[in-house]
């Protein structure tokens, strides 16, 4: 008989990257292979690892056909080198629209085979007086909620902004891992990372894994960083605020089974009607 799954080990990846292609695909490489040797079975990369450029078009041009890319076969043969599932924060990958992408995130199983793909939903857009990000200008919105099954569970895939619109996570089936690979900027980090983080995993009352760019990049961007892993009651159980490295935590998901039994907020949704 096959023994119940108990413990995951996952680590969240930060990354400060840059304009140099190669030199994100390399440090990618390194960081992963560092989560590997630490423990991690599940690994998460985060957005935009492989490219943070001054000029955001440069992003469209490599954007490779779903199932067959350099991205892909990247990420495909780290998985299966190091033997770990792995999160491949986004990649570009092509839309219908002319001159825009979709910001993909895939994720991968230890054979290197691709289990589950998530176009971005909900594009970022800000502007302070002093930054200025339209994404849409770039990039088609995808319009799918994507569940992949892993042994630990079901797990919800999201990015970055998505973590703004809470009903992406409510969708059935109920996840056990939530997954939201991220750039955030400095100017909304510092308020609104955590608290959003700690909420989806809460309500949700599943581990969120929470991959960011931490640092600063061409183009003056800077970004808060802080990945983080948070378990389902709230608790922060690693997180590596600014520059390169990674939080590396082990999720119990027997805790997070009881916690769903002790309370049992799942089952007290209700659907309101809006005429009422
Ligand atoms: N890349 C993004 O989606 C950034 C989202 C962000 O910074 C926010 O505040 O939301």
């Amino acid at each position: 008989m096959s023994q119940a799954v108990t413990h995951l080990t996952a680590a969240a990846i930060q990354m400060v990257s840059g304009g140099d292609l190669s030199a994100n695909l390399a440090t990618a490489r390194r960081l992963v292979r560092d989560a590997a040797l630490a423990g991690a079975e599940l690994v998460a990369l985060p957005e935009y690892f492989y490219l943070m450029p001054e000029d955001e078009t440069e992003r469209v041009a490599l954007a490779e056909p779903a199932g067959g890319g350099r991205f892909e076969a990247f990420l495909s043969e780290l998985a299966r080198e190091f033997g770990i599932w792995l999160l491949g924060g986004t990649i570009p990958t092509q839309s219908n629209e002319p001159g825009k992408m979709y910001n993909s995130s895939l994720l991968f199983g230890p054979d290197g085979i691709c289990r589950q793909r998530y176009h971005k939903m909900h594009l970022f857009g800000f502007d302070n007086g002093v930054e200025h990000y339209q994404e849409s200008a770039t990039m088609s919105a995808g319009d799918l909620v994507a569940s992949a099954y892993t042994p630990w569970g079901a797990l919800r895939m999201s990015v970055c902004y998505d973590l703004r619109f809470p009903e992406l996570y409510r969708q059935a089936p109920a996840p056990v891992l939530l997954t939201a690979p991220a750039a955030f900027t400095y100017a909304t980090g510092e308020k609104h990372w955590e608290l959003l983080l700690r909420a989806r995993a809460v309500e949700n009352l599943a581990f969120m894994i929470a991959p960011g760019q931490g640092g600063h990049h061409p183009g003056g961007r800077r970004t808060w960083g802080h990945s983080m892993i948070v378990d389902p009651w709230g608790d922060v159980l690693a997180c590596h605020a600014e520059g390169e490295g990674m939080a590396l935590a082990k999720l119990d998901l027997v805790y997070q089974a009881e916690l769903r039994q002790r309370l049992p907020a799942l089952q007290h949704r209700r659907l309101f009607n809006t005429d009422a």
